[in-house]
């Protein structure tokens, strides 16, 4: 009898653990399961912005994508397409500036059809201008107006969330470059050091660099402040209005042709070049300030003579080292405080570094000047073009947090190992219980 009651608690007790292990592994595997499923990646959707850069040489329309839940935080953006716009900046349509807008209809088109249908109404859309529209609104504010007019026409009539076009600031220009370049090479985010920013335009270069405080003491209009991550940034910064490639040529050309002789050996351009050119096109530029010379033909031979350090002496000619009524200097006057740290340099400083060979492997060969400019070569990082775009639309969105986001203790890989780990080590001391509570429970059968 006793021994039936000792097989009878005997076959329950087995029981009862075969029913604890399947129900502890079932709870093990859908507690992992959970945890899994519950972080999976969901199909990554993503958020779009446009930017149109309507520089002085040409227009160009950039589209930008980050990922949709990760917005103002730590998605990452991305430029995925540009599109070129046909024919010259849009101040060149001064003449007649309702086909300003109609420029740009047919890159606005490939966006129509590049961006998802869904987010269309919540795209936002930014057009700024640079120094080809600044120098327009100096010589006749009323024509650079009718030019904006007609680019806001189309983009107001475009489906996306039309956010303004402006003439952005050179201070804007130069600090958004800056912020591009650092975005690219995740610098901000790092908090190390970041890297100064150099742009050759056709009308205007800018030079920023963080710097120290001071420089808001000596010039306020040089100094840009921002709080991106959570770290501070003291930037100087400064934007030389006509010192872009195309500008700066005609200086050099207005320069060369003071005496007002019938043809001009140019050493900036190579033997065998020969062209007409009317003194209007170099004259007529609001950044030559030396008048026509007084001569009654209207144009004259501009002739090629290659050579470059003589083509360094005009060049030189066309800055004004002379005096500075601040600490230090650059040229014409302006301010800048020592230089400070590795730049980028882009737009022109690259595209005629990449024409030469120059982008990769050494610039010892190269002048002296450049190799102080561009102390590193710069190669575009991600994919993304550098310029002030990026920067712009990261700022206009409020990408960039002022402060850095949380971030949580554990990475999702560690909190689901952690969970199987202490769930496995609850069941193992469940099952280690059972195991010891077994001979006592034994001898209570027993004793009855
Ligand atoms: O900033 P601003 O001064 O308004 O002018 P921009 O934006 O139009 O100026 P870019 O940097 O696009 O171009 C600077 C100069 O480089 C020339 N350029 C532009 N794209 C080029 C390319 O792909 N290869 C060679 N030169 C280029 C252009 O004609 C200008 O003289
Ligand atoms: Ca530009």
């Amino acid at each position: 009898m006793a021994e039936q009651r000792e097989t009878k608690g005997k076959n329950a007790w087995y029981k009862a653990v075969i029913i604890i292990t399947v129900l502890g592994i079932t709870a093990i595997v859908a507690l992992v399961t959970t945890a899994v499923l519950q972080n999976k990646p969901l199909l990554q959707k993503y958020k779009y912005g446009i930017v149109l850069d309507a520089g002085s040489s040409h227009t160009a329309v950039y589209i930008y994508e980050w990922p949709a839940e990760k917005d103002n935080d730590t998605g990452r953006v991305q430029q995925t397409h540009s599109c070129k716009v046909q024919g010259a900046g849009i101040s060149s349509y001064s003449v007649f500036p309702g086909q300003a807008g109609a420029s740009l209809k047919s890159c606005m088109k490939e966006a129509e059809s590049l961006i998802p249908l869904s987010r269309h109404l919540e795209t936002p859309l930014y057009l700024g201008a640079t120094a080809g529209m600044r120098l327009l609104r100096m010589e006749n504010q009323s024509l650079s107006d009718q030019v904006l007019w007609s680019v806001e026409e189309v983009l107001q009539s475009s489906p996306f969330s039309y956010q303004g076009a402006r003439i952005i600031t050179g201070q804007e220009e130069g600090a958004f470059g800056w912020v591009t370049v650092n975005y690219l090479s995740d610098r901000l985010k790092q908090g190390s050091g970041t890297t100064g920013a150099l742009d050759l335009g056709g009308a205007s270069t800018q030079i920023s660099f963080v710097a120290n405080q001071d420089v808001a003491e000596e010039s306020a209009e040089n100094a840009v402040t921002f709080r991106l991550y959570g770290n501070d940034y003291f930037l100087y910064t400064h934007s030389f209005l006509c010192y872009g490639k195309d500008q700066a040529l005609k200086l050099a050309l207005a320069q060369q042709t003071q005496s007002g002789d019938s043809s001009v050996l140019d050493p900036c351009f190579h033997p065998g070049y020969s062209v007409d050119r009317s003194y209007f096109s170099v004259y007529s530029s609001p950044c030559v300030m030396a008048g026509k010379p007084l001569v009654s033909r209207d144009s004259f031979t501009h002739v090629g003579a290659g050579n470059a350090s003589l083509c360094q002496e005009v060049v030189r000619r066309i800055f004004n080292f002379s005096s500075c009524s601040f600490s230090r200097c650059s040229f014409n006057r302006v301010y800048q405080p020592p230089l400070q740290g590795p730049f980028g340099a882009f737009s022109a400083f690259y595209f005629v570094m990449n024409f030469l060979n120059l982008t990769s492997g050494s610039l010892e060969s190269s002048r002296e000047k450049l190799e102080r400019y561009c102390s590193r070569p710069w190669t575009q990082i991600s994919g993304s073009d550098a310029g002030w775009t990026l920067g712009y639309m990261l700022n206009l969105t409020n990408m960039i947090p002022a402060e850095a986001p949380d971030t949580p203790p554990l990475p999702h890989a560690g909190y689901v190992t952690l969970l199987f780990f202490i769930s496995l080590l609850l069941f193992f001391l469940l099952f280690l219980c059972f195991r010891f509570l077994w001979p006592h429970r034994n001898s209570q059968t027993q004793m009855i």
